[in-house]
């Protein structure tokens, strides 16, 4: 069964292909967007080793030539380094504005390979094909792209959405679980920022997902590219609501910079975190009732996630450092931070009014 997600963007509008098998059925969907019979593959070494010749053959069998690329596994990758290699391999290929360049892997993999599509060539169409949970209810959707600065994350990148995006649930069977669960914390901040419906859904049927329910994957995975298009559609550059995607973002930014983008934390276990924090200092400002931060941290809890910032190993900066390194957010506006709190579990808002002493407070009370 394969379910489909439209996102509807104008001229650049796309679908979202999600089941089983997608793999094996990739050159259906991709076939008609080629002018010439070759694409050229960019994962990373971890995916390339499990999947990248069964891909190659998938191609190779439809007629289709493939050349690839496969970078270092980890966030680490997303890096000036690898972007100039990946540009360059790129040219050496004599990849053409006409052809598709295709981003098979996590996160890092397609955030890094649609920044290159982005200005390769002043722009080159691309297909996600996301091999994690994460990347296929996230980070394949939506067109933002890019690599972390020393400064920060995320911050060096462009808006450039793909032709296409081809999640096959089946692939996340080899998904460690630490993976599976980051990608989780991106899962439930949907449900937390505009869908409490939802957020009960997950509280019944998580655990039976993470236990490798191929139908409750497909559900997750459908609802949460459902909502991300929504959000994008209404406002694809976040001048507006495209920010409440960000929640729990503006505290796991800080924690993944201090902890130097490395495996202490992944990425979705700093939304996980984040987000308890944002529903913490909700509940500080009065916002919320006190049982919403307790209830998001008993669903995480029960799944063994990472909550608080005393379960990150190792040291961390000091609150006040922590404090800095929020600066850099991407919603920061005429020099003043704005975080995404919540009146309740779905009930996501974007806020300047937040009292730096009370966010102190809160990270202090995570110690
Ligand atoms: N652009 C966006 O909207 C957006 C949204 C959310 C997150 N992100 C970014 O995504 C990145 C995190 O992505 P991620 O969590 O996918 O990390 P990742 O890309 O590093 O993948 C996690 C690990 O899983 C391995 N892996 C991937 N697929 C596998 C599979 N099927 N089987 C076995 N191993 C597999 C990878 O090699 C890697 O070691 C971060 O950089 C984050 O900032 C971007
Ligand atoms: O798509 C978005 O918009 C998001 O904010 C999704 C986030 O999960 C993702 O981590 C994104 O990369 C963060 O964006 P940033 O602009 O804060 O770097
Ligand atoms: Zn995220």
């Amino acid at each position: 069964m394969i379910e489909t997600v439209h996102v509807p963007l104008g001229d650049r509008a796309y679908d979202i292909q999600i089941g089983q098998d997608v793999v094996a059925r990739a050159p259906e969907w991709i076939t008609p967007l080629l002018t010439q019979s070759r694409v050229a593959i960019v994962t990373d070494e971890t995916v390339a080793d499990q999947y990248l010749a069964r891909l190659c053959a998938v191609f190779n069998d439809a007629g289709i030539q493939t050349v690839s690329l496969a970078l270092p596994a980890g966030e680490a990758t997303k890096s000036w380094p690898q972007f100039s290699r990946t540009v360059e391999w790129l040219l050496d290929q004599k990849v053409e504005r006409n052809d598709i360049v295709i981003a098979f892997g996590g996160g890092v993999i397609g955030d890094l390979v649609g920044f290159a599509a982005a200005v390769l060539r002043r722009g080159v169409r691309f297909v996600q094909m996301p091999t994690t949970l994460l990347a296929q209810v996230d980070s394949s959707v939506g067109g933002k792209t890019g690599i972390n600065a020393p400064h920060g994350k995320n911050l060096i990148g462009a808006f450039h959405q793909p032709s296409l995006v081809l999640a096959d649930v089946g692939i996340l069977d080899t998904l460690p679980k630490r993976a599976f669960l980051a990608g989780y914390g991106e899962v439930v901040k949907y449900g937390l920022l505009g869908d409490a419906a939802f957020f009960e859904w997950l509280e019944e049927n998580a655990p039976a997902m993470a236990e490798g329910d191929i139908n409750l994957r497909i559900a997750a995975v459908k609802r949460s590219c459902q909502m991300k298009a929504d959000i994008v559609v209404r406002d694809e550059t976040e001048l507006r609501d495209r920010a409440l995607l960000n929640l729990g973002h503006t505290f796991c930014h800080a924690l993944e910079a201090a902890t130097g983008y490395s495996d202490r934390l992944l990425h979705g276990e700093g939304v996980a975190v984040g987000c308890a924090l944002a529903f913490d200092l909700s509940a500080r400002m009065g916002l919320c009732s006190q049982e919403d931060p307790s209830r998001v941290r008993a669903h995480l809890r029960a799944l063994g996630m990472k909550i608080d910032l005393r379960d990150i190993e190792g040291e961390l900066p000091s609150t006040d450092d922590l404090i800095d390194l929020m600066s850099q957010d991407k919603k920061v506006l005429d020099g003043q931070l704005r975080f995404v709190l919540a009146r309740g579990i779905g009930k996501a808002f974007v806020t300047p009014n937040v009292d730096t002493d009370l966010v102190k407070a809160v990270l202090n009370d995570a110690r």
